[in-house]
């Protein structure tokens, strides 16, 4: 790979998909982005704007209209997504099956898969016998079993397309350190996401709205904005806890150096006054 050669990069793409009686029906157009190696990019917009219809189209399983898509032919297998019905993804009936299609598991002795499915399980928070059937996971616990599943083939992209939806606050904690980790190790993400404070480890943020992205960029432009409405307001988004607090200390005459996205920055750049 050619260094700044995009992993993925669709060109004037748009995506129309056929209504029941046969007309068009867009859902994006004219849209040109690059995904890079080591990029964390969270992808927002109100419901229907298309995000889902973006990770379909990155991972291959969804057709563009117009445009040109292009993948980095280096990815190979490196490619992975965790996609809203993650039982869909499942080609084993037990979670010892699932993970045993990893080529990874086929290279490990018997005795030491068992040390191996505990670790990949522990990775996302979950403690589930391998022997486990996956009909009998909630929905939550598929949710995180896929994400499992995703990580342990250690993947160069990893598209995750509402990953947190059916958890509890712990487990989301849990999906996030894992992310953090798999990305600090070197794989590049697309968080695609309606929880806006999930966005703020992010180091891009793309916004879908109107059939188009309205913003592709830094995400702490895209919060904080540079005039009176931010982007974030401007897809129709409440501000996240975080920002909205730093608005009402700016209010009251309180002005941070910095602008934090996160409780743990926030507490940081108040510590500093
Ligand atoms: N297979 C399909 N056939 C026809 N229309 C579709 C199909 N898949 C999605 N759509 C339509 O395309 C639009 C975008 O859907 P998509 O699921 O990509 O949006 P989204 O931003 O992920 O929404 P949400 O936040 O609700 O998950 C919606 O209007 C949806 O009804």
């Amino acid at each position: 790979m050619s260094i700044g050669e995009p992993f993925v990069q669709l060109n004037k793409a748009s995506v129309v998909y056929r209504t029941e009686t046969g007309e068009g029906r867009p859902v994006w157009s004219d849209v040109s982005l690059a995904i890079h190696e080591k990029e964390w990019i969270a992808v927002v917009g109100p419901n229907g704007s298309g995000k889902s219809t973006l990770a379909g189209v990155l991972l291959g399983l969804s057709p563009i209209s117009e445009g040109t898509v292009a993948r980095y032919e280096g990815l190979d297998n490196g490619m992975k997504g965790v996609l809203q019905l993650p039982e869909a993804q499942f080609i084993g009936d037990t979670v010892e099956d699932e993970l045993n299609w990893i080529p990874y598991a086929q290279t490990l002795p018997e005795e030491a898969r068992a040390a191996w499915y505990r670790e990949v399980l522990a990775a996302v928070g979950l403690e589930i016998s391998p022997s486990r059937s996956l009909l009998t996971l909630s929905g939550g616990q598929k949710q995180l079993f896929n994400l499992a599943v995703a990580l342990a083939t250690k993947p160069k992209l990893l598209v995750c397309d509402e990953a947190t939806a059916m958890l509890d606050p712990a487990a989301r904690m849990d999906v996030l350190a894992a992310v953090r980790e798999a990305y600090r190790q070197g794989t590049t993400i697309v968080w695609i996401t309606h929880r806006l404070e999930e966005a703020s480890e992010a180091t891009r943020v793309i916004g879908f709205g109107e059939g188009r992205v309205t913003y592709d960029g830094d995400p702490h432009l895209f919060f904080y904005g540079e005039g009176e409405v931010s982007p974030c307001e401007a897809l129709g988004f409440d501000l996240p806890f975080v920002v909205q607090t730093v608005r009402h200390l700016r209010e009251q005459g309180v002005a941070l150096t910095a602008l934090p996205l996160s409780m743990d920055e926030l507490a940081e750049a108040i510590s500093c006054l």
